[in-house]
């Protein structure tokens, strides 16, 4: 098992309910999980949880069977190096040209001190300029990267996240800000390579149609309880019910 989370619970600071309450998930090599949930249901918490950005207040994260929580400094810097990340914003440096934006992603595989002098080995940025083949962005390697495009700034996002050779890529929401067209487009570059190099996906999308699209297995989060996790085929108007209440 590539991600196991086990009685998952964490509540903010104050806050009067739990954002996750009890929450199991495993993930193995290369699947695709779409995270369904109405606003405030808890993705973006199981998201931090998985990427540590927040600390639960119990339960477990495990990674190749290691728990997350416990990692040392190093095993942590290659947990985080495994694990890409892509963003509802696309979190692009806008004054620098996309090459370089893509090679921010090789940081975690560095020493410290390189980006710092702004180097890159001849490896380095053959391996950026793939990543852009790929994603197919070759031609705006030297645009800005404000010049671009939302679909295309998503393209340039993952061509970054494959940088680090990811085993898992994790999206908060990645395609929220796009048109369904281009938003459909960059699903489908993202299952591409998911399919090509085994990497599991696990996004939360606010749009049913485009998480059936995408994943293998959906799960739907409902103030902060699992209240499905199974096939995409499987969500049936009863389960939409479920993950989506109507307001009592
Ligand atoms: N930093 C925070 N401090 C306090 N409460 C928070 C914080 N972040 C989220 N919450 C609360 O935790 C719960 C879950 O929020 P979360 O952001 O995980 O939901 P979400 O499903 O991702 O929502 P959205 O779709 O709107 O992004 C909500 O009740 C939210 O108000």
């Amino acid at each position: 098992m590539l991600l196991t989370i086990d009685n998952l619970t964490m509540r903010y600071p104050r806050a009067e309910s739990c954002a996750l309450d009890n929450v199991a998930l495993n993930l193995t090599a290369g699947e695709r999980v779409a995270v369904l949930g109405q606003s405030g249901s808890g993705k973006s918490t199981l998201v931090r949880c998985i990427n540590r950005l927040v600390e639960p207040q119990s339960g477990r994260v495990a990674w190749d069977g290691q728990d997350v929580l416990g990692l040392k400094p190093e095993q942590l810097k290659r947990y985080r190096r495994d694990v890409g990340m892509i963003f509802q914003n696309f979190a692009l440096v806008d004054r620098l040209d996309v090459l370089h934006n893509v090679l921010v992603g090789s940081f975690g595989r560095q020493p410290w001190w390189r980006p710092l002098l702004g180097r890159y080995s001849a490896e380095e940025v053959a391996m950026a300029l793939d990543a852009l083949k790929r994603v197919g962005m070759s031609d705006k390697a030297a645009a800005r990267a404000d010049r671009l495009s939302g679909g295309q700034r998503q393209r340039v996002g993952i061509a970054r996240a494959l940088m680090q050779k990811p085993r898992l890529i994790l999206g908060d929401e990645p395609v929220s800000s796009l048109d369904p067209v281009i938003a459909r487009s960059v699903l489908s570059l993202l299952r591409e390579i998911s399919e090509q190099d085994s990497i599991a996906v696990l996004l939360n999308l606010h749009n049913v149609e485009l998480a059936r699209f995408f994943a293998h297995r959906i799960v739907g989060i409902h103030a902060g309880r699992i209240v499905y996790d199974g096939p995409a085929d499987g969500l049936t108007n009863e389960v939409l019910a479920r993950v989506y209440p109507p307001e009592a």
